[in-house]
C-alpha cells in the first residue's frame, strides 16, 4: 500500500516537473518516458493521441494493437520475403514434383526448362512481353540455379484449385486462399504489365519508376500533399464503385475517377460517367491518401503507391502477390474491407484527417519497407531461392525437350 502510495507520489512529482519542462517527458502508446534513453527508443512510435480517440476507436484500436504486437522482420537480402516460397512449396514437401504431374499441367501455363544454366521454353507463349518480363529475371540468376522444368502461368488468375482437381505445381503471380499456385514476381517488376496511354509499351520497369515516383514524393512533402483520397483506374472490379460514387459526392474529400481500358466500350463501362483522364503514379503523389483496390487479380498499383510516401488504403485482403505478406494491416498500411459502404469510407477519410501525425507513421513505414526491401536485387533474390528450392522438390532429372526453343 505505502509502495503504491509512493510509486504514485512519484509519477505526480515526475508529470509535475514534466510540465514545468524541467525534464523532457514524452507521451506514447504505452504512458510516458522520463529518461532520454527510453525517450529515444521508443522516439519513432511516440502516439500523438488525438483530443477524440475515443471518436475514432475502431481505427486507434486495431493500430495501437498491431503496433504493440508487430516485430520487424530483421531482413537479411529478401529474407523477410522468402517464407512465402517454404509456405507455398509446402502442399509439395512429401510427395516431390514429378514429371507426370508437370505434363498433367502443361495446357495452364508456359513450360520452362533450364539445363545447363541455359534457359529453353515452348515457342508459344500467350503474352510474349510478360514472357519477356518473366525471363528477364530468371536469365539475370540463371547461372546460380540447378537444371529444373517449370510450367509458368502468365494469365492473371491462378490455375490450381485448393478445393478440387488435381494437385499441379504452378507458378502464377497472384491468388487468394483458395489456391495453390507458387507465387512469382509478376512480369511487370519488368516489362508486360497493362497498356495505358501514358504507358504504351505496358506498365514495366519497376527500378526506373522507384526513381521517378521518389524524386516526385521529394516535391510533395507529407504537409504539402492535399488532404484529399485519390483513385485512377479502369472498372475492373466493382468492388471500386462505392469510391467512385462517393467521389462524385464529395469531391472536396476524394478524387477517385474511372478511366478507359481495352474493354470499354461506353460510359456504362465507367459507372455512367465519361472516362477519366488517366494520371501517372508520378502525380499520384501529390495526395495523401491512396486507395488500392484487387482488380481481375491483385493490381499491380499497391507496391507503386508506397513509394509516393502517402497513406494507403489497401481494399480487401483476398488477393495477394509474393511480397504482400511483408507488409503488416495497420502498421503499413490502413486496411479497408472490401464490403465497406460509402458511409464507411467517408469516415475513413474523416479519419485519416483527423489524425495527421499517426497515418503520416504509417504511411513512413509502409515507403520504408518497399523501398528499402523491395529493389530489384530483392526481386531477383527471390526468384533465386524460389527456384532453388523449387527444384529441390524436382523427382526426375530434366532431360531437355527439343520442342523448346533456346531464350
Ligand atoms: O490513370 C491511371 C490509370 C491506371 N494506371 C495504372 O495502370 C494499371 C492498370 O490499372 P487498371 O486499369 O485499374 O487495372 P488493374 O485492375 O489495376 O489491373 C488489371 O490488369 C492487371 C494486368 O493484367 C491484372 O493483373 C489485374 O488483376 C487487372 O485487374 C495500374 O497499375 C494503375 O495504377 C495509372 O497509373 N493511371
Amino acid at each position: 500500500m505505502i509502495t503504491n502510495f509512493n510509486s504514485f507520489v512519484q509519477i505526480f512529482i515526475l508529470l509535475f516537473i514534466c510540465k514545468l519542462g524541467i525534464v523532457r517527458c514524452v507521451k506514447q502508446e504505452n504512458g510516458y518516458c522520463f529518461k532520454e534513453e527510453d525517450c529515444k527508443q521508443n522516439e519513432g512510435e511516440n502516439f500523438d493521441f488525438h483530443e477524440n480517440s475515443e471518436k475514432w476507436s475502431e481505427f486507434t484500436k486495431p493500430i495501437l494493437k498491431a503496433l504493440a504486437d508487430y516485430e520487424s522482420c530483421l531482413f537479411q537480402n529478401c529474407s523477410c520475403l522468402t517464407p512465402v516460397v517454404d509456405e507455398d512449396l509446402k502442399v509439395f514437401q512429401h510427395i516431390g514434383i514429378t514429371k507426370i504431374m508437370l505434363e498433367n499441367s502443361k495446357d495452364r501455363g508456359t513450360k520452362y526448362q533450364i539445363i545447363g544454366h541455359k534457359l529453353y521454353r515452348e515457342p508459344y507463349c500467350l503474352f510474349p512481353s510478360r514472357c519477356s518480363g518473366v525471363e528477364y529475371f530468371i536469365l539475370k540468376i540463371i547461372k546460380d540455379l540447378p537444371d529444373m522444368e517449370l510450367i509458368i502461368n502468365s494469365r492473371d488468375w491462378p490455375q490450381v484449385s485448393r478445393h478440387f482437381g488435381e494437385l499441379s505445381p504452378i507458378f502464377s503471380f497472384s491468388k487468394t486462399k483458395d489456391y495453390l499456385d507458387i507465387m512469382y514476381p509478376a512480369w511487370t517488376f519488368w516489362e508486360g504489365g497493362p497498356a495505358i496511354s501514358l504507358y504504351p509499351k505496358g506498365l514495366g520497369r519497376w527500378d526506373q519508376h522507384r526513381i521517378s515516383i521518389d524524386k516526385t514524393a521529394a516535391i510533395y512533402p507529407w504537409n504539402e500533399k492535399k488532404s484529399q483520397a485519390f483513385f485512377r483506374g479502369s472498372r475492373t472490379s466493382s468492388e471500386r464503385d462505392p469510391l467512385i460514387l462517393l467521389s462524385r459526392e464529395r469531391p472536396d474529400l476524394i478524387d477517385a475517377q474511372y478511366t478507359k481500358n481495352q474493354a470499354w466500350k461506353s460510359d456504362a463501362d465507367t459507372l455512367g460517367a465519361a472516362p477519366a483522364k488517366e494520371v501517372s503514379l508520378e502525380d499520384h503523389c501529390s495526395y495523401k491518401y491512396l486507395f488500392n483496390y484487387r482488380g481481375v487479380a491483385a493490381s499491380f498499383r499497391f507496391k507503386h503507391l508506397f513509394l509516393c510516401k502517402s497513406l494507403v488504403f489497401h481494399v480487401g485482403d483476398e488477393w495477394v502477390e509474393f511480397f504482400y505478406p511483408a507488409l503488416k494491416p495497420w502498421v503499413h498500411y490502413i486496411p479497408v474491407p472490401s464490403s465497406a459502404t460509402q458511409h464507411d469510407l467517408l469516415r475513413l477519410v474523416r479519419f485519416a484527417q483527423e489524425n495527421d501525425d499517426l497515418v503520416s507513421r504509417i504511411a513512413a513505414r509502409g515507403h520504408e519497407l518497399i523501398w528499402n526491401h523491395l529493389k530489384m536485387s530483392d526481386i531477383e533474390c527471390y526468384w533465386r531461392y524460389l527456384l532453388t528450392q523449387y527444384a529441390k522438390l524436382l523427382r526426375f532429372q530434366p532431360q531437355l525437350d527439343r520442342k523448346l526453343i533456346a531464350i
